[in-house]
């Protein structure tokens, strides 16, 4: 469906929607860039779609156009208005919920399962997400489309011996399979911040037999927590953890960074397994 709308810098000059940086506010105007980040999940004619911080609503214009029942968590009430104006023109497709995306339920606002599409607000964007990916599983999502400062990506999509390989690679990657989408270019953004960013997307996928979130947690906590330290060092103090690297007959000599996200719930499942 074609809808005429007015350009997106007009909206904001009208509404007054100068960039705020407390609230990570960077604006995509590119409405070519929009279109294809919305097409970064598949087809969404019908679909539920959950976004974070729509702002003026460049990215839910495209949402909406692509045929999604989009409902918008915007922290921003100068947004409101211009949102409001857009749910005209897309009539009974857009719910705007004004409020913190941080302290409210995203799965008790949707009946089936959602996409999560947002430019998210860099401030809060990794606790979102790691709030997203600690659910419980199945999760209440169908899949993440999500930008990053492509720092944050990179450490998302990171594999063993990868200089950005961590925590987050591990958490992200036990139970689904992360992808960079799309690198976008920091002349994309109004203002333009100091960082590329990258459109990540995420699929989920099945929980490793026996392997528990919270002791996956522990574990990475520990052996991250001093990554340059070999395993039997870092692991010293997590009952278990020592016996279970031994017995899988991984080198307790290893750093944290070489243990890939496979051994990373082997040893968990074997912790798990000796309580
Ligand atoms: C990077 S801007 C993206 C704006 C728009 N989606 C775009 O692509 O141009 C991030 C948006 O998130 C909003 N925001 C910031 N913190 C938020 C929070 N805790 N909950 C909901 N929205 C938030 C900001 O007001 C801003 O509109």
């Amino acid at each position: 469906m074609t809808v005429a709308l007015p350009p997106l810098r007009e909206v904001i000059r009208a509404h007054g929607l100068t960039a705020s940086k407390a609230l990570g506010q960077n604006f995509l105007f590119d409405q070519q860039l929009l279109d294809r980040i919305a097409r970064v999940p598949g087809d969404l004619s019908g679909a539920e779609v959950l976004e974070v911080g729509p702002g003026p609503g460049g990215l839910t214009r495209s949402l909406l156009a692509a045929g999604a029942r989009v409902t918008a968590i915007e922290r921003d009430r100068r947004c409101i208005p211009a949102l409001a104006e857009l749910g005209e023109a897309y009539p009974g497709q857009l719910t705007v919920i004004e409020g913190d995306a941080l302290a409210i339920d995203h799965a008790g606002l949707f009946e089936g399962k959602p996409h999560v599409v947002a430019n998210l607000p860099y401030n809060v964007g990794t606790a979102l997400f790691v709030g997203w990916l600690s659910a419980g599983w199945t999760p209440w999502w169908e899949s993440l489309t999500l930008m990053f400062q492509r720092e944050v990506a990179d450490r998302i999509v990171a594999q063993a011996n990868d200089d950005a390989y961590g925590r987050l690679a591990v958490l992200a990657q036990w139970r689904s399979t992360p992808r960079i989408a799309m690198p976008v270019h920091r002349s994309a953004f109004t203002p333009p911040p100091k960082v590329m960013s990258a459109v990540v997307h995420v699929v989920p996928g099945d929980q490793p037999d026996g392997v528990r979130l919270r002791t996956l947690e522990t574990l990475t906590a520990a052996a991250f927590g001093q990554r340059r330290k070999m395993l039997r060092a870092s692991l010293k103090g997590m009952p278990g953890a020592l016996a279970a690297v031994e017995g899988l007959g991984i080198d307790p000599t290893r750093r944290a960074e070489t243990v890939s996200v496979g051994e990373f719930c082997a040893i968990a499942r074997v912790i798990d397994a000796g309580k």
